[in-house]
């Protein structure tokens, strides 16, 4: 029998062969782009927004970080503390960075955990009701049940590549819908089918 699990595992490694395909000079462009979008993404001054630090064929939300930032947002970047947990520590550009494994960097311990009032949401693969595909870890639904919890919801945003769009993403009951998607054709919001 097909389980959602294997589904998802098919979806994912044929959405990530597509973003690997992408010209990465487009993709650079795109990041650029896409960070005039940041009026639309800006909590009110001095909340929180996580952000990452791009790795593989991800779109570099850098500028993007940047805009928001300078229209008051607090930055955090997702900090890998194991098999299961992240945690989000303040960006602040003058500190230095840890490597993360898995290609990617974050602040160091010491810096402040935060919670975020808007996520930038990394994916593999979505779908038109807002449902995602991560990279398999489940570290994504695992900070956002968390953070339901203790009576956070922060504005979703998955951020991807038109390509990256599936007809459907198999439900599972973890799973943690976005409630937006930035990609190179604009912003959207989805509405749960
Ligand atoms: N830029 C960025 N940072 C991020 C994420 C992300 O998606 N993008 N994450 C979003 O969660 C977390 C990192 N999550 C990751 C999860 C799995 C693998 C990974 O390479 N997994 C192996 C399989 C490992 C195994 O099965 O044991 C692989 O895919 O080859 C990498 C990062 C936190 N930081
Ligand atoms: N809230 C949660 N509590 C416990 N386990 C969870 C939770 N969310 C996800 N998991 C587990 O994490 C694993 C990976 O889940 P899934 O395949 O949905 O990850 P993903 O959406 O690709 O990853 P991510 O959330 O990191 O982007 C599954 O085994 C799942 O049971």
């Amino acid at each position: 029998m097909t389980t959602p699990r294997d589904l998802k595992k098919e979806l994912r490694s044929a959405a990530l062969a597509r973003r690997d395909a992408l010209d990465a000079a487009w993709r650079v462009d795109v990041g650029q782009r896409v960070a005039t979008h940041a009026d639309a993404l800006a909590p009110s001054p001095g909340g929180v927004v996580s952000s990452f630090w791009p790795m593989r064929s991800e779109m570099d939300v850098r500028p993007l970080m940047t805009a928001l930032a300078a229209r008051g947002a607090r930055i955090a970047l997702p900090a890998i503390l194991d098999k299961t947990t992240i945690v989000f520590r303040e960006y602040l550009p003058d500190a230095p960075m840890i490597d993360m494994g898995f290609g990617t960097m974050g602040p160091g311990e010491g810096t402040a955990v935060l919670d975020p009032d808007v996520m930038l949401v990394p994916l593999a693969a979505f779908d038109a009701r807002g449902h995602r595909i991560g990279y398999g870890a489940g570290y994504y639904d695992r900070a956002i049940a968390r953070l339901k919890v203790k009576g956070c919801a922060p504005r979703l945003i998955g951020i991807a590549f038109d390509c990256q769009q599936v007809e459907n993403v198999p439900d599972e009951a973890h799973d943690q819908p976005l409630s937006e998607i930035l990609t190179e054709t604009g912003l959207r919001r989805f509405t749960e089918a």
